[in-house]
């Protein structure tokens, strides 16, 4: 039995009762919250979507994301002035915000390029930024987020991937007010990338990855298998392999994981 359940959605209403900016949308069940999102945003703008449980929750790659109750379903939407080809790096951007937001509450993370966020070698939080396109236009970003909060347990064949705030703390955590903080911190990202671009956030970028200076595999769509140094201002993972440096720009990497000495790594 999750005990803050009960007070979750009174607690952010009240919470956002303020952000007149932002229309906020407390959904017990939903398909998935990006879906909803991005079916609301024309109609409302600047948004927010959280579901207690998600019945058909997306991850990146066409896969699906498993969401019992527990944790933080949530998606934002955002009005977008950025120019299409620029707009790629905005999911960095969201990772970023996710990372400001477990450090206010102490709980330092990593980022595995591009958006997957990690805690001691594990995964806690998965992001899927989809867009609302109108022709050539993309008036809308829909960043869904899923943090793994108060879940104790995982299914056998995640449990050595996957891990929870509960799992990391030993104790339940306030959803509300981890969203409410997310919401700060999106905003604030939103509108560093909207106005300056990833270049602006690289460094701070850099000092989650949980790759750089590691031997990774990458599919780019030809497998490259070469030691992580960094990544651009335009936001591709940068390998260097046989003298040469290799820009990745889309894809699935993988790594050796579980290894000491990055934030939130043992
Ligand atoms: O790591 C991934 O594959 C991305 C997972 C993203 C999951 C979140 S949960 C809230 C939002 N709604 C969805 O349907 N997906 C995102």
């Amino acid at each position: 039995m999750i005990m803050e359940q009960a007070g979750y959605f009174a607690s952010l209403k009240e919470k956002m009762r303020r952000e007149r900016d932002t229309a906020l949308f407390c959904l017990e069940e939903v398909d998935s919250t990006n879906r909803f999102a991005k079916e609301k945003a024309p109609e409302c703008g600047k948004l927010m979507a959280c579901a207690l449980r998600q019945t058909a929750g997306r991850g990146r790659l066409g896969r699906h994301w498993v969401s019992p109750e527990g944790n933080l379903y949530v998606s934002f939407a955002y009005e977008n002035t950025m120019p299409p080809e620029r707009l790629a790096p905005v999911t960095l951007a969201v990772a970023l915000a996710v990372c400001d937001t477990l450090a206010d509450f102490d709980v330092p993370a990593s980022i595995k390029w591009p958006n997957d966020i990690y805690i001691k070698g594990k995964k806690v939080c998965g992001i899927l930024v989809e867009t609302v396109c109108r022709g050539e236009r993309i008036p809308y970003i829909v960043a869904g987020i899923g943090i793994n909060v108060n879940q104790r347990e995982f299914p056998a064949e995640v449990e050595n991937r996957a891990v929870s705030l509960w799992n990391v703390t030993g104790k339940e955590s306030d959803r509300a007010e981890i969203a409410w903080r997310l919401k700060k911190q999106m905003d604030r990202r939103m509108a560093q990338f909207m106005e300056k671009g990833f270049a602006a956030m690289r460094e701070e970028y850099m000092q989650h990855s949980l790759l750089t200076g590691r031997e990774v595999t990458a599919s780019v769509p030809h497998t490259v298998c070469g030691i992580c140094i960094g990544v651009s201002e335009t936001g591709d993972l940068l390998l260097e392999a046989g003298g040469k440096r290799i820009p990745v720009t889309f894809g699935e990497v993988t790594g050796r994981l579980q290894f000491e000495g990055m934030p939130g790594e043992e």
